[in-house]
């Protein structure tokens, strides 16, 4: 297994580089290896990316070529077994990242509210200040009836909600979303999109978004990042060229399925054996 060489480092972020439109997170070399059944699994790598400040960033790629080994770099669970990954942060307040997974991760024993809240608790945040940021955010995602609810009494689009409001409630200055709409139903999923543009809209955080749908990212995104099958490498870093704010709609347009071919033909490569 290759050594060791670097691993996460959550830099205070005190230079130019780290304010609006400054690069937020910096992959440089980035490799993972993992060693599976006395078998190295080469996952992911040499991966290189540079995300702005603000920016609104999708990877997608074939299964198993190290998207979501990647997140879990950036979110600081994971260390690359070279290469470095690098977050700048402007306030140490607050968590660096918060994180949005396809299952939901929502804790079925506890109420909309006390799920929603449980990321501050943890965090130290006093009883009251988290009351009041996991309402607004409970309110935020529409789900303003609900704070009393139990998980099996929401449908899945409503417990994707309830995580994006605990995510969003952190106040992280990057939120890491990994295929958080897959496991929802083509309507959901669509209003759940909608919502998301609106929501980054309003703050505009820096979102790293994986998802195995080419049309989602092409909706979602100020860049789509292609990566190659594993070990994932970059294939192709595209600007997408659709004004903000945005809707759904724009995917009945010939420039947005001229894109989804583009990308799609890269992909396909990768993805066909
Ligand atoms: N903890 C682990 N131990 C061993 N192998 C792992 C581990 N985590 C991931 N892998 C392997 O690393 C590779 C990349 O996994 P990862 O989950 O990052 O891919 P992905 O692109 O997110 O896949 P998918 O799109 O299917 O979710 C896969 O081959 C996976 O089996």
């Amino acid at each position: 297994m290759t050594p060791i060489e670097t691993q996460q480092i959550h830099a205070r972020a005190s230079d130019a580089a780290a304010g609006r439109g400054g690069v937020k997170i910096e992959a440089r070399g980035v490799e993972r290896v993992f060693e599976s059944k006395n078998r190295e699994v080469r996952a992911l790598g040499p991966f290189d990316l540079d995300i702005a400040d603000g920016e609104f960033v999708c990877l997608v790629g074939p299964s198993g070529c190290g998207k979501s080994t990647f997140l879990r770099m950036v979110a600081g669970l994971a260390r690359p077994s070279a290469g470095t990954v690098r977050v700048s942060v402007r306030d140490t307040s607050r968590p660096p990242t918060a994180m949005v997974f396809q299952d939901y991760s929502i804790y079925p024993w506890r109420t909309v509210l006390a799920n929603v809240r449980f990321g501050l608790e943890v965090q130290g945040v006093s009883k009251k200040e988290a009351e009041r940021r996991a309402l607004d955010s409970i309110s935020r995602l529409g789900l303003a009836e609900f704070t009393k609810s139990y998980p099996h009494e929401l449908s899945g689009g409503m417990r994707q909600r309830v995580s994006i409001a605990r995510a969003l409630a952190m106040e992280p200055e990057i939120l890491l979303m990994d295929e958080p709409f897959a496991a929802l139903d083509a309507q959901m999923r669509t209003i759940l999109q909608e919502e998301l543009l609106a929501l980054w809209e309003a703050d505009r955080r820096t979102v790293l978004f994986v998802t195995h749908s080419l049309e989602e990212a092409i909706l979602l995104a100020d860049r789509v990042v292609v990566m190659t099958a594993r070990p994932g490498k970059l294939l192709d870093d595209k600007v997408i060229p659709f004004d903000r704010p945005r809707s759904v709609a724009i995917r009945q347009s010939p420039e947005f399925a001229a894109l989804h071919e583009e990308l799609w033909e890269h992909l396909r490569r990768e993805v066909t054996p």
